[in-house]
């Protein structure tokens, strides 16, 4: 899990129990320490990587049919291999005996999730949220442009981690304006609370390119009852 978010979830473990199992969120503590954690991260970091690596190469690669044929095969047999043993349903979000939260399904910061960009959430003092990111040819819409699921992606997980800031909050309208098209290629959003209402926050955010603001963002993000009672 990015440091980010990370910082964000631990900040939240005090209610996380009611929070999640009100919400029927897949909640589990694992009996193992940070090292162990490290470990496991060191050991499928690489793996995710590898299939990443895979979808792109899948998507743009030109070698010969032969060839097309033979990489079925052998990833088909490996996904075989990883099936032999596997979790009943999604990875749902973990906690170490420390605290320390990893949510390694999420489909913004999986780090065993190759569908994730994986995004990384940093903040400052002011309340600055931002994620630079390098988004290629999986994530494309229109030709040449990433698909506006993706930005929606993007801005959804950055203002909802800006939003969780202080307290958890879950999305309940994202609003979004497409100002022009997103290039494929390196990006950066930002995000800032705008307004506190109660269990309500309000927070604006863009995703730009080089060239300037690609997407413009407005989401009202709520605390769960039980968070707040
Ligand atoms: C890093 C891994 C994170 C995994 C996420 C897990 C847990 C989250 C915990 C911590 C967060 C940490 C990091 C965050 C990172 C990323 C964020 C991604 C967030 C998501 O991806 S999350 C998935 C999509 N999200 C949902 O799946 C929500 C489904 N939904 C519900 O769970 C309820 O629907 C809920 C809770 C939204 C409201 O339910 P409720 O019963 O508490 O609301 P209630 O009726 O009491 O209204 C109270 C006041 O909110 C207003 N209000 C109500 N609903 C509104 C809406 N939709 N839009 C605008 N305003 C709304 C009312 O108008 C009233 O306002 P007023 O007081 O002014 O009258």
């Amino acid at each position: 899990m990015c440091r980010g978010a990370q910082h964000v979830v631990n900040r939240i473990l005090p209610a996380a129990d009611t929070i999640l199992h009100d919400h029927r969120v897949k909640f589990t503590r694992e009996d193992i320490d940070s090292s162990e954690l490290d470990r496991r991260r060191a050991l499928y970091g690489p793996l995710t990587e590898a299939v990443r690596e895979l979808v792109d190469a899948t998507i743009r690669t030109e070698v010969d049919e032969s060839v097309i044929r033979e990489v079925h095969a052998e990833v088909a047999a490996a996904a075989a291999k990883l099936r032999a043993k596997q979790l009943d349903g999604a990875f749902g979000l973990r906690f170490t005996t420390g605290g320390e939260s990893f949510a390694w399904g999420n489909a913004g910061i999986g780090l065993r999730n190759a569908l994730a960009p994986p995004l990384s959430v940093e903040s400052d003092a002011s309340g600055l949220h931002w994620t630079e990111v390098t988004l290629g040819a999986p994530y494309e819409g229109p030709p040449g442009l990433v698909h506006g699921g993706i930005c929606a992606l993007v801005l959804d997980h950055l203002l909802g981690t800006t939003a969780s800031s202080i307290e958890p909050r879950f999305t309940g309208t994202l609003t979004l304006r497409y100002r022009r098209g997103t290039p494929l290629g390196r990006l950066r959003a930002e995000a800032r609370i705008t307004r506190n209402e109660g269990r309500k926050t309000v927070v604006n955010g863009t995703l730009s390119d080089a060239g300037g603001v690609t997407v413009e963002a407005e989401g009202i993000f709520i605390g769960p009852a039980t968070a707040t009672a």
